[in-house]
C-alpha cells in the first residue's frame, strides 16, 4: 500500500476583505504519496505558489489542514514548525538561490550548518552530496563557474543534504534548455526519488510532463483534477 507523505484537506487562502476578497486557493484537498513525483500545473495566477507555501509551512492558510505524518502542520508551535522546515522539507528554487561568494561545497553545507554541524564536518559531508549529483570535482569552485544544469544539481545536492521526506521544486527547468531539463528530471527520478520521499514539482514545462507519476491541475485557485498516471513506478 502506498504511504501518504502529505495530506492537504480543504485548504483555502484568500487576500483582502469584503468586496476586495479574492481566493488564491479555494478548498483544495489532495494526497501526495511517498515514492512518487507529483506535478502541479496550471496557468499563471492559478494559486500554485500559494498552495506550495501553505503545504511547506511558510504561509498560514485561512482554513483547512496540512497533515505530514502525525502532525497537523498549522497546529504546531513556531519552534516545531521551524524544525519541520529544517528537517522534513526541502526546496529547490527556480533560480537556484546559490550564494556566489561561497564555494559549491559550502553552498551544499548550509542546511547542515543550520543544524549546528561544525563548518569543516559540514563541508566534508557536502562533498558526499556533490558526488551524488556528479559534481565532486567542482566542490571548490564558486557556483558562477558552473553551467545552468550544474548549478541546478548543486541546488538539488543542498536540498537533499537535509535528507527531507518531501522535496519541492519550483519550475526546475525554466532556465534550462530542453535537453538539460530532461536530464535533470531523469536524474531526479533515478537518484533523488526514493520509496520514503515524495517529490512535488511545480512547472509550466510540458517537455518534462512525461516524468510525472501524478499530475494535479489547478485553475483559478481550484483543483481541477488529480490524475495518477499509468507510468507510476
Ligand atoms: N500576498 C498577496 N496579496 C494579494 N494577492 C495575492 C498575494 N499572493 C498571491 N495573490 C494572488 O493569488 C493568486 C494566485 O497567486 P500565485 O502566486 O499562487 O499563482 P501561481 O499559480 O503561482 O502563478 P505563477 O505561475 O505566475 O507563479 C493571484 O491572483 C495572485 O495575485
Amino acid at each position: 500500500m502506498k504511504k501518504v507523505a502529505l495530506r492537504a484537506s480543504k485548504l483555502s487562502k484568500w487576500f483582502g476583505e469584503g468586496e476586495a476578497k479574492t481566493f488564491a486557493v479555494r478548498d483544495i484537498s489532495f494526497e501526495a504519496y511517498a515514492g512518487e513525483i507529483l506535478f502541479i500545473v496550471g496557468p499563471s495566477g492559478s494559486g500554485k505558489t500559494t498552495l506550495l507555501s501553505m503545504i511547506s509551512g511558510i504561509l498560514e492558510p485561512n482554513s483547512g489542514e496540512v497533515w505530514v505524518g502525525e502532525s497537523d502542520l498549522w497546529k504546531l508551535t513556531s519552534n516545531q514548525l521551524a524544525n519541520f522546515r529544517l528537517n522534513k522539507i526541502g526546496f529547490v528554487f527556480q533560480d537556484f538561490h546559490l550564494f556566489p561568494r561561497l564555494t559549491t561545497a559550502e553552498n551544499v553545507a548550509i542546511p547542515l550548518i543550520l543544524r549546528r554541524v561544525n563548518w569543516a564536518e559540514a563541508v566534508d559531508t557536502a562533498r558526499k552530496y556533490l558526488d551524488i549529483v556528479g559534481l565532486k570535482n567542482k566542490a571548490d569552485l564558486p557556483p558562477m563557474k558552473l553551467s545552468g544544469g550544474e548549478q541546478q544539481r548543486v541546488a538539488i545536492a543542498r536540498a537533499i543534504a537535509a535528507q527531507p521526506d518531501i522535496l519541492i521544486f519550483d519550475e526546475p527547468t525554466a532556465s534550462l534548455d530542453g535537453d538539460t531539463g530532461r536530464k535533470i528530471l531523469e536524474f531526479i527520478r533515478a537518484e533523488i526519488l526514493n520509496p520514503n520521499r515524495c517529490i512535488i514539482i511545480v512547472t509550466h514545462d510540458s517537455r518534462i510532463f512525461e516524468y510525472a507519476d501524478a499530475m494535479m491541475k489547478m485553475e483559478d485557485g481550484k483543483l481541477i483534477e488529480i490524475e495518477r498516471l499509468a507510468n507510476e513506478k
